[in-house]
This record gives C-alpha cells, sequence and structure tokens, in this order.
C-alpha cells in the first residue's frame, strides 16, 4: 500500500506542483544565466581559499579569478588538493608526488604525468571520503563542463567548511552548508542542507529512516524516486541536485506542509485504532496493512525499514495489548450490564404475569358483575313493565273509587259568625258527618227541625285543609284524563270566595281550594314528568246576571264572553290535559 493510498493527496504531486510553478517563476528570471553567475562566485570562492591556504604551489599561482578550465587545470595534479588538506588535516595524504614538471608552467593544461596526479588525486579522494567529505570523480579533471567543475569546486568548498569548523574549535556537528554530492560509502556525518534540514529531520522523524538508508537513497535520481512512491528518495534526489538558492522557501514551507499533514493523519490513525480496537484489522505477515471497518487505511507497505517494522510491531503489541485488557474490561461491564437486563427482564416478565393473571381474574369478576347487573336490569325492567301495569291498573282502581264515590258531590260548609254578628242565633241544630239538622222557628211557638244530607258537611270550625282535603283526589283524576268540575254554590256572603280563592289577605293556611288544586296538579305533573309531559293552561270566569266574562282577559276592561250560562258562581275549570307515554 503506497504513501497515495495513505493519504487523501498525492505528495508526489503536491511537490511536481510546487516545483512547476517554482520553475515557472525561475524561467521567468532566467535560472540559467544566475546559475552561471552563482557557480562563478562558488568558483572565485573556492580559489581564493586555496590561494590563501596553500599559496603557490609549484611556481604556479592560481588567479583569483579562475575560469572553469583554470580553476581545473590548476588542480589537475592533485598537489594543490593534497596540500590543502594535508593544511586542514596533516597527514591525511601521507605522500604527495611533487614532479619536476610542477615548475613548468603548462598553459594548455596538458598532463604533467598521469601517474603523478592520477595518484595525488586518488590519495586526495580517498581521504576525503574518510572525512566524509563530498567528493569527485578522477574523471572530471577530463571531462570538464559545469558539472564536472562544480563537483570538484564543492568538494574545495566543504573541505572549506570543514577547515573553519575544525579552526572553531570543532565544537558540536559539522554539516555542510553547501550544494554538494555527499559521499557515499560509509559517512561518519550526514551531509544536509542547512535550508533543507528542519523537513528533512521532520521526514526522518516521521518515517524513521536510518542515516545509511538516507544516504543510500541520495544516489537515486528524482525520477526513480518518483515512480517508486518513496517520499524520502524524491525528495532526497530532488535536493542532491540543486544549489540552496534554488529551493525557494516557500518549497520547503510546502513540504514542511505536507510531512506535517502526513504525520497528523498517521497521529490521527493511531488514535482511531486506540479508539476503535475491534475494528481495525490484524496486520499480516507481508507487513502490509488491511482497510479497517469503516475503509480507512491503516498503514501502508511502502515503509521499508527493518527499524519501522519492528517499531510499528512493538506499537502493535503494545496496543493490542492495551485494547485487550480494555476489551476484556468493557466485555465484563457488558456481560454485568446484560446480566441486570436479563434479571430486570424476568422480574418484568414475573410481574407482566402477575398482571396478567389479575387482569384476567378482573375480567372474570367483571363479566360475572356485568351477567348479574344485566339480569338484575332485566329483572328492573320486568318489575318496571309490571310496575306500569299495576299503575295503570291502579290508576282505573283508582278512577272506578272515585265513580263509585259519586261523579257529583256536594259538599256543605257552614260559615261562621263574622265579627259584630255574635248575638245572632245560628239555626243549625247539628252536624254529623254528611247531615246537617236545621231548626226551623214556628210562628205559632212550635220549632221544627229538618234533616238534610250531602256528602260531606262541613261545620263552621272546619279549616280551608280540611275542605280541600276531598277534593285533592280529583286532581289526580284530571292528570288521568278525565274532566273535572268543582264549583261553589251559595247565596250573597255566604262564602264561596272564601273558600274557592281564600280570604284578601293569603296565607298557606287560608288558601283555598283553587291554589290548592293547581299546587297539586303542578306537584303531580313534576313527579311524573319522566313518563308523562302535560300542557297545563287556565281561564277565569265570571258569570253573573247570566252575562260570562273572561276575568284573565288583558285586551279590555272585564270583556264580556259571548256565550250565557245558567250559572252564578264562579267556575274553575281544568280544560286540557294532553297525556303523553
Ligand atoms: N268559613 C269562613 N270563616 C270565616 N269567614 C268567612 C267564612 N266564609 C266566609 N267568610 C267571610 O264572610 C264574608 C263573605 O264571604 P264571601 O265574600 O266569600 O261570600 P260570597 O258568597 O262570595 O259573597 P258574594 O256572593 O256576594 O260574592 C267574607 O268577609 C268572608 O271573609
Amino acid at each position: 500500500m503506497t504513501t497515495e493510498e495513505v493519504l487523501p493527496f498525492s505528495v508526489a504531486s503536491v511537490l511536481e506542483e510546487v516545483l512547476q510553478q517554482n520553475g515557472a517563476r525561475s524561467r521567468v528570471i532566467d535560472l540559467a544565466s544566475r546559475k552561471a553567475e552563482e557557480a562563478a562566485l562558488r568558483r572565485y570562492e573556492a580559489a581564493m581559499w586555496l590561494r590563501r591556504t596553500v599559496g603557490v604551489v609549484g611556481g604556479k599561482d592560481l588567479p583569483a579569478q579562475p575560469s572553469e578550465e583554470e580553476f581545473r587545470l590548476a588542480l589537475r595534479s592533485g598537489i594543490v588538493l593534497c596540500n590543502v588538506l594535508n593544511k586542514i588535516q596533516p597527514g591525511a595524504v601521507p605522500k604527495v608526488v611533487e614532479g619536476p614538471s610542477d615548475s613548468v608552467i603548462i598553459p594548455d593544461g596538458a598532463a604533467l604525468s598521469a601517474f603523478q596526479y592520477f595518484e595525488n588525486v586518488r590519495n586526495f579522494l580517498v581521504a576525503v571520503e574518510e572525512l566524509g567529505l563530498p567528493t569527485f570523480e578522477a574523471s572530471d579533471f577530463e571531462q570538464g563542463g559545469k558539472s564536472a567543475t562544480a563537483r570538484i569546486i564543492n568538494c574545495v568548498l566543504a573541505l572549506k567548511s570543514y577547515s573553519e569548523w575544525k579552526q572553531s574549535g570543532g565544537h558540536g556537528s559539522w554539516k555542510f552548508g553547501a550544494n554538494g554530492k555527499p559521499s557515499s560509502a560509509g559517512a561518519g556525518k550526514p551531509f544536509m542542507r542547512k535550508n533543507s534540514e528542519p523537513f528533512m529531520n521532520s521526514f526522518s522523524r516521521t518515517l524513521s529512516v536510518g542515516e545509511n538508508s538516507l544516504d543510500s537513497d541520495l544516489s537515486n535520481d528524482l525520477s526513480e524516486a518518483g515512480s517508486s512512491g518513496n517520499l524520502n528518495s524524491l525528495v532526497r534526489a530532488f535536493l542532491s541536485d540543486r544549489k540552496q538558492e534554488e529551493i525557494p522557501s516557500v518549497v520547503e514551507s510546502m513540504l514542511n506542509k505536507v510531512m506535517e499533514e502526513f504525520e497528523r493523519r498517521l497521529t490521527s490513525q493511531n488514535e482511531q485504532m486506540k479508539a476503535a480496537p475491534t475494528e481495525v484489522a490484524v496486520s499480516v505477515p507481508d507487513n502490509s496493512l488491511t482497510r479497517s471497518s469503516s475503509g480507512d487505511v491503516v498503514m501502508e507497505d511502502e515503509f521499508p525499514t527493518k527499524e519501522k517494522m519492528e517499531v510499528s510491531a512493538r506499537e502493535c503489541d503494545d496496543q493490542n495489548h492495551y485494547h485487550d485488557k480494555e476489551s476484556k474490561t468493557q466485555l465484563l461491564k457488558r456481560q454485568m450490564l446484560v446480566e441486570l437486563q436479563q434479571r430486570n427482564i424476568m422480574e418484568l416478565k414475573q410481574t407482566l404475569h402477575i398482571t396478567k393473571e389479575g387482569m384476567q381474574l378482573l375480567q372474570v369478576k367483571y363479566q360475572e358483575e356485568f351477567n348479574n347487573f344485566g339480569k338484575h336490569l332485566h329483572s328492573l325492567a320486568s318489575a318496571a313493565s309490571g310496575y306500569q301495569r299495576v299503575l295503570e291498573e291502579n290508576r282505573k282502581l283508582y278512577n272506578q273509587v272515585q265513580d263509585l264515590k259519586g261523579n257529583i258531590r256536594v259538599y256543605c260548609r257552614v260559615r261562621p259568625f263574622l265579627n259584630g254578628q255574635p248575638n245572632l242565633v245560628t239555626t243549625v241544630d247539628s252536624v254529623e258527618e254528611g247531615n246537617i239538622v236545621i231548626t226551623i222557628p214556628s210562628k205559632y211557638g212550635k220549632e221544627s227541625r229538618r234533616l238534610f244530607s250531602f256528602n260531606k258537611v262541613f261545620g263552621p270550625a272546619a279549616t280551608q285543609a280540611a275542605v280541600f282535603e276531598d277534593t285533592q283526589a280529583l286532581i289526580r283524576s284530571v292528570l288521568d284524563g278525565y274532566n273535572v268540575c268543582i264549583f261553589a254554590y251559595g247565596q250573597t256572603g255566604s262564602g264561596k270566595t272564601f273558600t274557592m280563592t281564600g280570604p284578601k289577605e293569603l296565607t298557606e293556611e287560608s288558601l283555598g281550594v283553587n291554589y290548592r288544586a293547581l299546587s297539586d296538579l303542578f306537584v303531580l305533573a313534576n313527579q311524573r314528568k319522566d313518563t308523562i309531559s302535560y300542557d297545563i293552561s287556565v281561564q277565569m270566569l265570571e258569570i253573573y246576571n247570566e252575562q260570562v266574562r273572561d276575568l284573565l282577559v288583558t285586551d279590555g276592561l272585564n270583556k264580556r264572553y259571548p256565550s250565557s250560562y245558567d250559572l252564578t258562581c264562579m267556575l274553575f275549570c281544568i280544560v286540557q290535559c294532553i297525556l303523553y307515554c
């Protein structure tokens, strides 16, 4: 699994994009001329340092500002290089071949002696390589060209830097800040670019790649590194062939951001693995990582180093151990929770079972009660039906009794003496139930008595209630649909109005038959309101001197009734009674 599969973006593509942008800008400012100028400055710096360090060697002084060819020819014998190296590191080159021809200036740069300069150059390169300084090829003196000259200059400037470091006491780790091809074999010190150091440190720290691995990767070119997907090789190969000044800070910033993002995502992956240990797939023997259940890639198969594999394995072991303990604890908690829930469920089931039984008992009980209620209601309905029949029969019997008593009943009431009549002598001899004996004075001194019979005779002491009591039963017959008529008859002042209505100042005891009859009528109608609805209306008539007058008329004074009756009493008549069954 490659880096591109781990990250949601391609590091190489980001790098290429940044480089392309940088390239575009470089083209604008004419990078070629700038390179040439910078190369010349570096060459002059190297020459100046050599002149100061070794002076004139073999009568051939190195120009202060040599051309590429002059610089290369001045150093091709290896004598200058060996001498300067021995000054920095005494005994680094034990034997320097000083040929007789050294005193001869050969303008065309022809070879002094192939053996001489080959031995010197070889010894110098071996010594330099042992010091871990950047080297070049011996053939670079013959090939010439910008690249070969640049490698030679790079080596000289590395010597210069190393010399300055030693002169300053050699404290700390020496680092060569110039662009150079670092040693490829067993270098004691890493040659890192000063500007790229933060990025490289971060990258090395992130990937846990060893120094040797880094150095070996430096031999790969950019295309090889890019095609393999190894970011380390890609960056190092790219940086190794370029000068410090050619690497804009923007590129390094971008690379730092890429690595920060890379680190952040790796950290995030680790946290996700810790958070969801059961979801993380176990690594397989070929060191490739599988996807988690959420689909995230958790490792790549392109991390090549053994150290990283071991570190990853240890981390995985630690994480697995931690996850095992945590998962055991969680499993135990879940088991306890499940057991608790199972107990609760059992209790709920028992409660539900008891409730069901209770409900069934209640249902049976309610069913029984409901059946009993039904039976009781049925019996009540039967009783009510029987009651209605009985009641109807009772009515019939009641009215038959009234008939037997007589459809026409005549009562006699004797008015007492009024105030101012106490000395008068009454003619009533005796009163007994339905008989009254009247004394008839005789003109010849011999009194006679005469007996009169009525349905009932009320004496002077009879109350209004006693008079009404015998007529009260007729009111019920009215509500059963019978016609009833009660009227009073007698001479003027005999007490008709008093009996039927009452005195002028009415009290509850002095109420007459009319008030009491109407009151009873409404009481009975209210008692029967659930079964019978009554419409009640009243008329009040007066028949006097054969003239009938409506006493309740409102459109005129005592409107005269058109009919004439042979009655001279007040009439109370209940004219309408409608039955609803
Ligand atoms: N039972 C009685 N007890 C006491 N006072 C009575 C009784 N009956 C009648 N009176 C009184 O006798 C007087 C005459 O009675 P009432 O006016 O009822 O007679 P009436 O028959 O209606 O007379 P009229 O035919 O002229 O109208 C009234 O003052 C009345 O209060």
